[in-house]
């Protein structure tokens, strides 16, 4: 952990309690002490942005500059082939401005229901930003994909966001079927942050 000071802790720049779930599972392994943004009553930044990039550091540098501290930020979504790329990084707002999880899936099924099983192909993306501070003019820059297809219906109930409608092809299952453990070993986000722990340790 050179990149922050030793113990210190790394403000994580969501509200989206599966993320924060996800990535705090990750970063236990290795020590990293974060805390969530909630815990030092950060307003939430504006994603103005055109790229995920752009967003994670809007995010991570709101949070490092209320709080003082090192921020990570995860910004991530789902791409569909059939809808050249939507929602992409309007996945969060997709049924409209603080759409629920729920709404934003049925808009997306909605959406597809004409569409066969064949042209449902789709990807996460994740980008994972890390600031040592609120004017760092080099930040660290982390990114995953994980390739899948849209399902008809939802399926399982671990996870978050889109995890129900997401098959995972090599294991037949949506990913909110998957265990915690295996989500973060496949997915977009279990990939970025294995490529940021390797880069805050070098
Ligand atoms: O592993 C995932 N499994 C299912 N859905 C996912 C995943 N990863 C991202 N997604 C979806 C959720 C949300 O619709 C959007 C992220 O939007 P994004 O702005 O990055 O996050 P957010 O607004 O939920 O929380 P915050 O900005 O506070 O981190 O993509
Ligand atoms: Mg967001």
């Amino acid at each position: 952990m050179t990149r922050s000071h030793s113990g210190e802790a790394i403000v994580l720049a969501s509200n989206n309690a599966g993320k924060v779930r996800e990535i705090e599972r990750l970063l236990a392994e290795c020590h990293v002490h974060i805390r969530p943004q909630g815990e030092y009553g950060i307003p939430e930044a504006e994603e103005t942005g055109l790229t995920f990039v752009e967003n994670a550091i809007l995010k991570a540098r709101n949070a490092a500059r209320h709080s003082g501290l090192p921020a990570i930020a995860d910004d991530s979504g789902l791409e569909v082939d059939a809808l050249c790329g939507a929602p992409g990084i309007y996945s969060a707002r997709y049924a409209g401005p603080g759409a629920t999880d729920e709404a934003n899936l049925r808009k997306l099924l909605a959406d597809l229901k004409d569409v066969p099983e064949a042209e449902r192909t789709a990807r996460f993306q994740c980008v994972l930003v890390y600031l040592r501070h609120a004017e760092d003019p080099t930040p660290l820059i982390c990114q995953g994909t994980w390739e899948g297809s849209i399902l008809s219906e939802p399926r399982g109930t671990s996870g978050f966001g889109y995890d129900p409608i997401f098959l995972v092809p090599s294991l037949d299952r949506s990913s909110a079927e998957l265990d915690p453990d295996t989500k973060n070993r496949l997915s977009h986000r279990g990939q970025a942050l294995r490529r940021l722990q390797e880069q805050l340790s070098a």
